[in-house]
């Protein structure tokens, strides 16, 4: 069963070619993470599946009524303006004491609802907006790099809240990071993106091994190193060929 596929897509941004034959499929249940350079359209990969970005060529088949939560690479939101993290949840679709109650405990922030946004931290401020995506009760979570500007303990920290959600509740998840070093123990599958799609494959099964825990926090390098990483191509041209 699929929830979402994405089949030969391609984007591009006015004359400019993003992204081009990418296919790829979501189960239930999974989690997907989806590394790549700067620019190589990981983004835009992404607002295509939720549908925010028209591809040129291609689609995306999301099965019916599949209730998708998203959290975006980023929310400007003016620290000035007054308002609690119970009123941010309730915009701009009302939602009870009881919903926002179960949303923030999932993303392991039950104790911020009257806490004003603009005084959050940034990690307590991810946790919030994951809270925001969990509202619907998705079958599928999209995060786009949802620890940017995190240090790496609280990262870890973040992933390892993203596997306690789908453990609870089933969802699949796809989410966009750099950090392969941090995520590759949360991931079923990860996916190389550089303007299509390089390489795929299971992390190595090594989390638990004390080699994997002497490279953890070594860098992406070390990661990479144990991620089985073959490319049968090269790129000589970027990916916006
Ligand atoms: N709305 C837009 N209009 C024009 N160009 C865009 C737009 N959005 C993205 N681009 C360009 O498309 C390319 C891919 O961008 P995208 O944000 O998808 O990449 P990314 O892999 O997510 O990058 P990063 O890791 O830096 O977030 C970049 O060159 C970017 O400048």
């Amino acid at each position: 069963m699929t929830l979402i596929a994405v089949e030969g897509l391609e984007i591009r941004h006015g004359a400019r070619r993003v992204l081009h034959d990418v296919t790829l499929t979501l189960r239930p249940g999974e989690i997907v993470t989806i590394v790549g350079p700067n620019g190589s359209g990981k983004s835009s990969l992404l607002r295509a599946m939720i549908g925010a970005i028209r591809p040129a060529r291609g689609r995306v088949v999301r099965r019916p009524g599949l209730r998708i939560g998203y959290v975006p690479q980023r929310l400007t939101l003016d620290a000035s303006l007054p308002m609690t993290v119970r009123r941010f949840l309730s915009l701009p679709r009302p939602v009870s004491d009881a919903e926002a109650r179960v949303a923030l405990e999932r993303a392991g922030v039950p104790q911020v609802a009257p806490a004003q946004v603009g005084a959050l931290s940034g990690g307590q401020l991810q946790r919030v907006l994951l809270a925001r995506a969990l509202l619907g009760d998705p079958e599928l979570l999209i995060l786009d790099e949802p620890t940017q500007g995190l240090d790496q303990p609280g990262s870890a920290a973040f992933y390892r809240q993203i596997e306690a959600i789908r453990t609870e509740t089933g969802c699949a998840v796809l989410m966009v990071s750099h950090e392969l070093h941090v995520v590759m123990a949360a991931s079923d599958r990860v996916i190389c993106l550089n303007g299509h799609v390089c390489c795929e494959g299971h992390p190595e099964q090594v989390a638990s091994a004390p080699e994997y825990r002497a490279l953890f926090g070594t860098g992406t390098q070390g990661a990479l190193a144990l991620y089985r990483h073959e490319h049968t191509h090269r790129h000589d041209h970027g990916p916006a060929a």
